[in-house]
């Protein structure tokens, strides 16, 4: 079973006004159980959309989206998947703990169940020793840890994260880098990530999809194999040699036509 498949998906938004526009053009991409794909592309290429309709957080147009191979909406009913974005988005009220409880809350699970799995997630993340904390005691790469455990928090077989380091230093970007790969390797999970940064998307994914902006086309798929990923990674030749695909493949796309102010 695929974890993800858009089969030739259009998103159109304010179909018929003068500010139609045509977000994404029939779109074709499957993730397979335990993948990690990258979505990368110009701003306003429709990387997020394409999260979105994952998510089912809006609808196409056009064409199909089946999660853990049911309709999209079944796949969130079922909290088929975890979301993390840019911005952490915990709630400041909640503790640390509370945080990552919530989809658990959601689910119906009994008190000791999510006491016990939240913990396991937060160990997980390394923030045991932080769940009675309120998200504004924590750093920013540690509120994106907690979104991260959030997310893993009903042990969903598929992540969407959205830039989720995007606003983070580069030491601790390449932290969760690594944290987030050992979680994936660990738990099995799939992952589509939305980033603008070539060397994250070639050091994180199996697969980096890129895209061109508007209508959003995928132009290319890059295929990345450099096995287990560590230190060494970072200065290998086949990581450059990857950067450098994706890079011509960005470039070669076709020209963006003027964004609408
Ligand atoms: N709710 C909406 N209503 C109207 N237009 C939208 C809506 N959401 C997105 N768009 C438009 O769809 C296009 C794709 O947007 P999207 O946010 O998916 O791009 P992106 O690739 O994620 O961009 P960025 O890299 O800047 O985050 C853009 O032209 C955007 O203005």
């Amino acid at each position: 079973m695929t974890a993800v498949a858009l089969a030739g998906v259009t998103k159109v938004f304010n179909a018929g006004r003068t500010d139609e526009v045509t977000a994404l053009a029939t779109i074709d991409l499957t993730v397979e159980n335990g993948e990690f794909v990258s979505l990368i592309g110009p701003s306003g290429c429709g990387k997020s959309t394409l999260l979105r309709l994952v998510a089912d957080l809006i609808q196409p147009t056009a064409g199909t989206v089946t999660v853990a191979g049911k309709p999209a909406k079944q796949a969130r009913i079922d909290q088929e998947y975890g979301i993390a974005f840019q911005q952490a988005g915990l709630f400041d009220w909640r503790t640390v703990q509370r945080n990552v409880e919530l989809p658990l809350e959601l689910r119906g699970s009994s008190r000791s169940e999510r006491h016990d799995r939240a913990r396991e997630m937060l160990e997980l993340v390394g923030l045991a020793d932080f769940a009675g904390h309120y998200p504004a005691q924590l750093s920013g790469g540690m509120q994106q840890r907690v979104a991260i455990a959030r997310a893993l928090a009903v042990h969903p077989p598929l992540l969407l994260m959205d830039e989720p380091f995007g606003a983070l230093d580069e030491m601790t970007r390449e932290r969760l880098q690594d944290e987030l790969l050992r979680i994936c390797a660990s738990t099995g999970t799939s992952v589509v990530f939305v980033t603008h940064s070539i060397p994250e998307a070639v050091y994180l994914s199996h697969r980096v999809v890129v895209m061109s902006a508007r209508p959003g086309r995928i132009t290319e798929i890059v295929p990345v194999d450099l096995g287990e990923r560590g230190e060494a990674t970072r200065q290998s030749p086949g990581f450059f040699t990857g950067i450098t695909k994706v890079r011509r493949a960005l470039r070669g796309g076709p020209v963006p036509a003027e964004a609408p102010a």
